[in-house]
């Protein structure tokens, strides 16, 4: 039985990070990997989609080139073999870059297979035992496949597959209307596809202020996209021409004829096949790690970091994970997870930029509150760009003065949510970000003056 100082289940976003800590203090450390070191942003997530949704931007920005006076002889066409070859080499340079870093220091064994437990402290990997005192599992998750009536008789894609493909289907059918989904129904509709978004909930991206699910709808519908929310009679069937996904039971057409289909219903957590019982580590009803604020399973020894702990599901999530875990058995510090304020972006173009809560969640607390908003019609760096779609938007306590929320869904949006997020990082009242000076022509330089335009709501 090979003996290390620590074990580390999964080469996602949290576990290379540790893996090279514990290198750096000299413990010995084993990282398993059953599939691709990166996990699922690096091979099937955030590096291959924002790669697409950047040629995706480029193909929009070709086709209005004649609104900048750029004038292009003939229509716009999608290479997509093209297309793909640029996000593998993204995800490839990634892949491999992390495998040269983990394979090149000198305490840390890279291992491939797949890890069960064999007990608290010992871990298979096919015929071979490993044993450590600390454990820390980052298993991540995988698409959720509902039983949809019919799914099992149809062809499908998950995200896993869809950035695969190296062709553009005639008619793209996204089932689920939330990250996932909508960034994949904008980028395939840019590629010149039909889409339909196919959404059980009232709206799209339900989590979200009604007023941004709206003005996403709009914004997707002008490109051309299908949408259709309420959908409560999801299943499929084979069609001639592709796939039927039965949709509504009682109003519109019942069936969206497709030639492919993108589940895209959320994510599932790859706890079920860790031996976890024979480790006495508990998963919650809907298959989470259960943890404790600094990351502590219920077995003494055993952490679980990133998206297979329910506690984010996003990779900087993942990355803070291993910060705390690393800050509290390194550093001496006391690093909480409640303690981190959730900011995340939806990479739709213009993307949305968010941090903390909503206006529906910030009403829901009782407090009185101030809500400040601005279209990006009357951001002069969005004019100029000529990209002018969405709104800015900030909540604060009408009382203490504190930033409780900010929106953005604009050109920029992703970056420019920082100026808020930083703030509020640093516990600073909405004064002092009113009397910061931005730098013009930016988006950001608009935050004071959407704080100044706060009013009760
Ligand atoms: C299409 C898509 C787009 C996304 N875009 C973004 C984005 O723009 N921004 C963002 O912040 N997040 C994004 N995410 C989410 C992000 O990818 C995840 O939150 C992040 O990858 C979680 O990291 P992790 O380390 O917890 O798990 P993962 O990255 O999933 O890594 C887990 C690793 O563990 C391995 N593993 C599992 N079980 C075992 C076992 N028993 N033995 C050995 N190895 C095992 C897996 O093979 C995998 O490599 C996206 C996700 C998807 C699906
Ligand atoms: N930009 C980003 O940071 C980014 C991008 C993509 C994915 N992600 C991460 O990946 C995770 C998964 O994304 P996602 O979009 O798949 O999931 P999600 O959980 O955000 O949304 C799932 C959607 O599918 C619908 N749905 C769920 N179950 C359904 C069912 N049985 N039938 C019909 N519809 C159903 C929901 O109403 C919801 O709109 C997210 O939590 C996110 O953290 C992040």
């Amino acid at each position: 039985m090979r003996e290390f100082d620590a074990i580390i289940i999964g080469a996602g976003q949290a576990g290379p990070s540790l893996a090279g800590r514990f290198n750096d203090e000299g413990k010995k450390v084993a990282i398993i990997e059953r599939k691709h070191v990166g996990g699922t942003c690096v091979n099937t997530g955030c590096k291959p989609t924002k790669t697409l949704v950047a040629s995706a931007y480029a193909a929009h920005l070709a086709r209005r080139g004649a609104e900048y006076g750029v004038v292009l002889d003939g229509a716009v066409k999608i290479d997509m073999p093209t297309v793909m070859k640029r996000s593998h080499k993204v995800t490839l340079d990634s892949r491999h870059s992390n495998e040269t870093w983990l394979e090149g220091m000198p305490n840390c064994t890279l291992i491939r297979g797949h890890a069960q437990f064999e007990s608290p402290n010992t871990i298979r990997v096919d015929e071979e035992l490993l044993t450590a005192p600390q454990i820390f599992i980052n298993v991540g998750g995988r698409a959720s496949i509902p039983d949809f009536p019919g799914v099992k008789d149809v062809p499908f894609m998950t995200n896993s597959d869809i950035v695969m493909l190296d062709r553009v289907p005639k008619h793209l059918v996204v089932v689920g209307g939330s990250y996932i989904g909508l960034e994949f129904a904008q980028m395939y509709r840019r590629f010149g596809a039909e889409v339909t978004i196919v959404e059980k909930g009232p709206r799209l991206i339900g989590r979200e202020d009604e007023e941004i699910s709206d003005a996403v709808r709009k914004i997707l519908e002008a490109e051309g996209i299908h949408i259709r929310t309420g959908a409560e009679c999801i299943r499929f069937r084979k069609h001639e021409t592709g796939v039927a996904v039965g949709v509504n039971c009682t109003e519109g057409d019942p069936e969206v004829i497709g030639t492919d289909v993108l589940l895209a219903v959320g994510r599932t957590p790859n706890t079920r096949d860790l031996g976890l019982d024979k480790a006495g580590v508990e998963l919650d009803e809907r298959g989470y790690i259960k943890v404790d604020d600094r990351l502590a399973t219920t077995a003494e020894g055993i952490w679980a970091l990133g998206d297979c702990n329910g506690k984010g599901a996003f990779t900087h999530t993942a990355y803070n994970d291993f910060e705390i875990v690393a800050a509290n058995l390194f550093d001496g510090e006391d690093r909480k997870v409640s303690d981190r304020l959730l900011g995340y972006a939806l990479y739709i173009d213009p993307p949305l930029g968010r941090v903390g809560m909503g206006e529906a969640e910030a009403k829901k607390t009782g407090r009185k509150i101030l809500v400040g908003t601005r279209p990006m019609t009357r951001v002069g760096r969005a004019v100029e760009k000529g990209e002018t779609l969405g709104f800015m938007k900030i909540i604060a306590d009408a009382d203490t003065k504190e930033i409780l929320g900010a929106a953005i869904l604009g050109t920029g949006g992703d970056e420019s949510i920082h100026g808020v997020l930083d703030m509020m990082n640093a516990k600073a009242d909405y004064d002092v970000l009113r009397w910061a000076v931005p730098v013009h022509p930016t988006v950001s330089e608009l935050w004071p003056t959407v704080i100044l335009s706060m009013q009760p709501a």
